[in-house]
């Protein structure tokens, strides 16, 4: 059994080509412990996306065995690994009225997603079904699931304002922010549903040095409460990795 936060094996990944087939990688492994920042870095094309994506299990043409604490990949429902090892694309996809609103709707699906696989659970579990409902959950603020007002706004300006986002106001449209508080609000999000790996895939790509220092801060204080990322980068090495890995011509090194 891995001993390590997340571990992947044998990782594999085949696209379709002109010609049939064509392997991106092939037999890849990886371990990431809690706190860490590794920088996933190589060519163009070599297909670091797909092994990020492919970590994520949002990837169909990939292949391999993976283990988070310890527990096999298969163990996890698709909603369940997503809540604990999320994906942040290149471009923020925000969805939602205003700031506050994009905040917290996947909490909320997390929250849910918590829900449902507990209920699964005791589905399972007579003595499980008579404690459910005394449950307290443990999440980041600590609070009950029975009120709609589990993140009200005042603790996501608070949370905003600790991740250095004191500029963005709650009500402003999606629309209306700049790509670099576009980029930390897709952050703040995902990082307020408390993932255990972070699969961040070009977060600072296109923002200005200022504005992608600010999102290293962010995911560095992040790491530094133990939380696992994995960054894909092209800009130069920014002293926030704990260790960087090239893949090149299918190889992980
Ligand atoms: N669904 C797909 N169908 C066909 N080819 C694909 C598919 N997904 C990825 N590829 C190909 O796999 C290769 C790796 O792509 P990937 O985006 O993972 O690379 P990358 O290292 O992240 O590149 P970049 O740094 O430019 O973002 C590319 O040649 C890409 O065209």
């Amino acid at each position: 059994m891995s001993t390590y936060l997340f571990s992947a094996r044998d990782m594999t990944c085949t696209v379709p080509s002109q010609d049939g087939e064509r392997t991106i990688f092939q037999g890849l492994s990886f371990d990431i412990d809690a706190g860490e920042i590794v920088d996933l870095v190589g060519p163009s094309g070599a297909g670091k996306s797909s092994l990020l994506t492919a970590f994520a299990r949002l990837n169909p043409h990939a292949d391999g065995t993976m283990f988070l604490d310890g527990r096999p990949a298969t163990e996890f429902s698709p909603q369940q690994w997503r809540r604990r090892v999320a994906y942040l694309p290149q471009k923020p996809v925000l969805i939602g009225e205003n700031v506050a609103q994009v905040i917290r709707l996947p909490w909320t699906l997390a929250i849910r997603n918590d829900d449902d696989a507990e209920q699964d659970a005791n589905r399972l579990s007579d003595r499980r079904l008579q404690a459910h409902g005394k449950r307290r959950r443990s999440g980041i603020w600590g609070t009950t699931h029975n009120g709609v007002d589990m993140l009200p706004d005042a603790k996501i300006r608070a949370t905003l304002d600790a991740m250095g986002c004191d500029d963005i106001d709650l009500a402003r449209a999606p629309h209306d922010l700049s790509g670099g508080q576009a980029a930390r609000v897709s952050l703040a999000r995902t990082l307020l549903t408390d993932p255990s790996l972070l699969l961040a895939d070009e977060v600072d790509a296109g923002l200005d040095d200022a504005n992608a220092a600010k999102v290293a801060a962010i995911l560095s204080n992040a790491a530094a409460r133990g939380m696992a990322v994995i960054r894909i980068r092209h800009r130069p090495p920014d002293g926030v990795a704990t260790r960087t890995v090239t893949l090149d011509e299918g190889g992980l090194r």
